[in-house]
């Protein structure tokens, strides 16, 4: 998948039911394809998030150097990845801006923002305010790991979003009922995919990366 074309809820929501396997490994393609689903959509949402979808966009493409790469064998699961940069030494993973472990760390962290703002959207009433659903759930996960100017950026593009409902219809599900139910059905799998990469992480210590 690429960032063309119009945005599918459907075609996310596919992407990351198959990103973890029966034996809960998480599988790179398929969660890149969904992150280029999120991309696409947020593209569509005008130029004052052009700099959020720049990184996203910068992040993706650099896990899809790791898998196209000479060591693209490493890079089809997240175990084989950590396995792989683990074993050349915590150095050099700790020391290079473009590993694997980071970027994905990166794209994991604002995985957690993703679940809370759509379970926020899901959850909400008609009128309720997009930008307050998507600054609480950016105050409560990526946050933290992002310096002041960064915050402020964000959080001033948020004031640009429309109306709950607006948003929901700019997600081409249809009536917002229906684009609620599909959120039912996608927010499952996005915690999956995040509670396999915390768990991952976590066991080898990887979620300080710098
Ligand atoms: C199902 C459809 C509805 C929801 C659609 C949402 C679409 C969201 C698409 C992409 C999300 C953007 C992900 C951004 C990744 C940010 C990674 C990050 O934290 N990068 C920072 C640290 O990187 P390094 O410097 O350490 O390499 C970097 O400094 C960030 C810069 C840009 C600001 C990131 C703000 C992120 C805010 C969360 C996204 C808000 C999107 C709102 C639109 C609804």
């Amino acid at each position: 998948m690429a960032a063309a074309g119009a945005f599918s809820l459907r075609e996310v929501l596919d992407a990351f039911r198959g990103c973890v396997t029966e034996r809960r490994e998480g599988l790179l393609e398929p969660c890149l394809s969904g992150w280029w689903g999120l991309i696409r959509f947020l593209q569509s949402l005008g130029a004052v998030f052009g700099f959020i979808s720049k990184d996203a966009v910068a992040k993706v493409q650099i896990m899809e150097r790791h898998r196209r790469g000479e060591q693209g064998q490493h890079y089809e699961s997240l175990q084989s990845m950590v396995e792989f940069e683990l074993s050349r030494g915590p150095a050099e993973l700790r020391g290079r801006p473009d590993s694997g472990c980071r970027t994905v760390l990166r794209l994991h962290r604002a995985l957690l923002w993703l679940q809370l703002f759509l379970e926020g959207l899901r959850t909400g009433h008609r009128d309720s305010r997009t930008s307050t659903i998507c600054t609480d759930s950016y105050n409560a996960s990526l946050a933290k790991h992002h310096p002041w100017v960064v915050r402020k950026a964000a959080t001033l593009a948020f004031c640009a979003l429309p109306s709950r409902d607006a948003f929901l219809e700019v997600m081409n599900v249809g009536p917002p009922e229906q684009a609620v139910d599909m959120l039912g059905e996608a927010i499952p799998y996005i915690q999956s995919v995040y509670g396999i990469t915390q768990e991952l992480f976590a066991q080898h210590s990887l979620l300080d990366l710098p």
